[in-house]
């Protein structure tokens, strides 16, 4: 995501190579990402990285935060904005262990394309101007949503996690159509990727919402509102039983990283 990230920030123009610093555990990946950009500084360590910067995004995996927050902890200031992306680690927690200002600020793989939402937290620091600068900087790549932290699993399975389970659905949307009418995957593959283009400019831009423009496409006594009515009973309980896990694996994932989080303080 780290790349993802920084790669989205130079496309949209939002940052140029010269304004970044980055870090990797493993440091050829790093080297990589540099070379590919010119002018990106690798700094050698976490620490070094936050003495050269005034934004700051962590962009790790929830347990190997307590490390991160380890290493910076001596050199981060009262005046540097933290950013984290991950969904279980709370932003007390980081504010508890470094004097920054922290939000948490969690992308999707939609916002390379420079498209979708960024889910914005803000910590009991950031001033309004902090706010503000924050919504500029990711209104270059995403559509910024302030949430409340206590909805950010929910809110990152349907911002961040919705691309994978959309792409499931239209995979086998497209499937059964070769199966049952013998159109070539591929060309049935086509078709989705260009529909769901389209139904993305149409809720985005074009004026529809979910309701209206199956109202719009569905015409009574028609094919449409014939498939309408087999999805809407075959579907039954299926996003119900996916959000009820996705909750309980949060629940799971929280005190789990707590439990690690706590072990470095
Ligand atoms: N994947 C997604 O779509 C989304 C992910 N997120 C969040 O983003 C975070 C990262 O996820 P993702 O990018 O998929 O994970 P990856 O494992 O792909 O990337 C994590 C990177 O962090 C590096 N790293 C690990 N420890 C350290 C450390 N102590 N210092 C410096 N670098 C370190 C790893 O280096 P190394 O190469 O050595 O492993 C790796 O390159 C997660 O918390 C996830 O919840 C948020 C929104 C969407």
């Amino acid at each position: 995501m780290g790349q993802i990230l920084i790669e989205a920030f130079l496309k949209a123009g939002a940052l140029g190579t010269d304004d970044i610093f980055i870090y990797n555990r493993t440091h050829a990946k790093a080297r990589q990402l540099a070379a590919r950009h010119p002018g990106i500084h690798i700094a050698p360590n976490n620490r070094t990285l936050v003495e050269n910067s005034e934004i700051i995004l962590i962009c790790v995996k929830p347990l190997e935060y307590g490390n991160v927050l380890d290493d910076i902890q001596d050199v981060v200031q009262p005046e540097h904005l933290v950013i984290s992306i991950t969904s279980p680690v709370l932003i007390r927690d980081i504010e508890e262990r470094i004097p920054a200002k922290v939000a948490k600020v969690v992308p999707s793989i939609t916002n390379s394309v420079l498209c979708g939402a960024a889910l914005v937290m803000f910590g009991s620091r950031l001033t309004s101007d902090d706010r503000k600068t924050l919504f500029r900087l990711f209104r270059h790549i995403s559509r910024p949503i302030e949430i409340n932290e206590a909805h950010v699993r929910v809110s990152s399975d349907l911002a961040s996690c919705a691309p994978a389970f959309l792409c499931l659905l239209m995979q086998r949307f497209a499937e059964s159509a070769s199966d049952v009418a013998g159109i070539p995957r591929e060309t049935a593959v086509s078709l989705v990727n260009e529909m769901i283009l389209g139904v993305g400019k149409l809720l985005t831009e074009g004026g529809f919402s979910l309701e209206s423009l199956q109202e719009r496409v569905a015409v009574p006594g028609g094919v449409t509102r014939d498939g309408l009515n087999v999805l809407d009973q075959e579907l039954g309980t299926v996003f119900q039983q996916l959000f009820h896990m996705t909750q309980h694996k949060h629940e799971k994932d929280l005190q789990h990283v707590q439990r690690m989080f706590y072990e470095h303080t």
